[in-house]
C-alpha cells in the first residue's frame, strides 16, 4: 500500500511542482495519475521512488516512510517503468530482466528461469529474443522487455511513467490490452502517471487529475464524468466526454431508465455489458438485457434516452 500525505516539491524556481498532495492507493488498484504536461506527475512518482525527496509531507509504503527504507528494499518493492524504456543499451535482453534479481543477489539459475518465464508471458519468444540487444527491438517490444524488467523481483508496486507513451497509436492500443489481461499485475499496487484521457480511463481503478501541482480531483470513473469536482475537472473531459461516457456506463447502471420490456430477440448481452460496446452490438443485430430476472429489449434510441434520464437524475441528485 502507498500512501502519500501532504506532500509538497518545489524546484529552484521557487513554484511549487507539487503541491499538498495526499492519496492512498491500495493492493490490487491501478490509481492513473493524469493531468497536463507540467503539472507535477512524474515528481511525484520520483518522490514515491525515493529518486527526489519531499521538502514537506512523508511518503510511507506498507506502513513505513520511504525516508527509512534502504535502496535494497526500496528495489525490491519498486518496479519502475519508463516511457523510453530505460533499457541498457548494451545488454541483452535477459540481462536488462535480469538486472535487479542480480542487484538483490539471488542465485543464477533462480535468475534465468525466471527471466524466460517473464518473456514467455510478455509474448517475447527467448528463443528469437533473449540474447539480443534492445535497438534490435520494436518499441512495442523494447516496452515488454521494460516491463519485464520491472517485474523481475516480483515487486508489490509498479510505479509506470508514461509506459505506452513512446508507441504509435495502433501499437498502443494492442500492448495496453495485453497489460491489462497479465495476471503478475492483480495484486500490485499500481500507480500509473499519463497524459492520455482514454489510456486513464481504460487502465484505472481510480484517476486522480492534477493541475499545476494539485489534486482537482481523484475518483472512479464515473464519478469524475458525472460528478465533476469543478470547471477544470469538466473541461479536461470534455472533448472525449461522450466516447468516457458510453464506456464507463453499463447496462446494470442505467436499468431503471431503460425503457424496453420486450421478448427475447437477436442477442442477449450481460447487464455489464457498457453502453459504448452495446451500441457497437446494437449496429450489426437485434439486442436485449437481463438484469436481476428482468428481460428488457434494446435499441439506440431507448439506450440514449437511459443515458440522458440517467444523467439528468445524477446532476440533480448526486445519485443515480
Ligand atoms: N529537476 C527539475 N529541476 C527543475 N524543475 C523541475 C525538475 N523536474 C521537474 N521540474 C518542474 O516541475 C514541474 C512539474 O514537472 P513534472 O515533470 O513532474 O510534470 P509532469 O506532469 O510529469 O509533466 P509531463 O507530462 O510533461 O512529463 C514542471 O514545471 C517542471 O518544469
Amino acid at each position: 500500500m502507498i500512501k502519500v500525505s501532504h506532500v509538497s516539491k518545489s524546484f529552484s524556481h521557487g513554484k511549487n511542482a507539487v503541491n499538498d498532495l495526499s492519496f492512498e492507493v491500495q493492493p490490487g488498484e491501478t490509481l492513473v495519475l493524469l493531468g497536463t504536461s507540467g503539472c507535477g506527475k512524474t515528481t511525484t512518482l520520483r518522490m514515491i521512488n525515493r529518486l527526489l525527496v519531499p521538502d514537506q509531507g512523508e511518503i510511507f509504503i506498507q506502513g513505513k516512510s520511504v525516508n527509512n527504507e534502504t535502496p535494497e528494499t526500496l528495489r525490491r518493492n519498486i518496479g519502475y517503468v519508463l516511457q523510453n524504456t530505460g533499457l541498457f543499451p548494451h545488454y541483452t535482453v535477459l540481462e536488462n530482466i535480469s538486472v535487479v534479481p542480480q542487484l538483490l543477489q539471488w542465485d543464477k539459475a533462480r535468475i534465468r528461469s525466471r527471466a524466460l518465464a517473464l518473456m514467455e508471458k510478455l509474448r517475447l519468444s527467448p528463443f528469437s529474443y533473449a540474447h539480443v540487444y534492445p535497438q534490435q527491438l520494436s518499441g512495442g517490444q523494447q516496452q515488454r522487455v521494460g516491463l519485464a524488467r520491472a517485474l523481475a523481483a516480483d515487486p508489490p508496486i509498479l510505479l509506470m511513467d508514461e509506459p505506452f507513451g513512446a508507441l504509435d497509436p495502433l501499437t498502443r492500443i494492442s500492448v495496453r490490452k495485453e497489460f491489462k489481461l497479465l495476471d503478475e499485475l492483480n495484486s500490485k499496487t499500481i500507480i500509473l502517471v499519463t497524459h492520455d484521457v482514454e489510456e486513464a480511463f481504460e487502465l484505472g481503478s481510480r484517476i486522480c487529475i492534477m493541475n499545476e501541482g494539485r489534486i482537482q480531483q481523484m475518483g472512479t470513473a464515473a464519478e469524475l464524468l458525472f460528478k465533476p469536482a469543478n470547471d477544470f475537472v469538466r473541461h479536461f473531459l470534455d472533448k472525449q466526454r461522450l466516447e468516457l461516457e458510453l464506456k464507463s456506463l453499463r447496462l446494470r447502471d442505467i436499468w431503471p431508465y431503460l425503457d424496453g420490456a420486450g421478448s427475447m430477440n437477436g442477442i442477449l448481452l450481460s447487464a455489464d455489458t457498457n453502453c459504448w460496446d452495446t451500441l457497437e452490438n446494437l449496429t450489426q443485430d437485434k439486442a436485449s438485457s437481463t438484469f436481476r430476472g428482468e428481460e428488457k429489449h434494446l435499441d439506440g434510441n431507448t439506450l440514449m434516452n437511459a443515458i440522458t434520464a440517467y444523467k439528468k437524475t445524477v446532476s440533480q441528485h448526486g445519485d443515480a
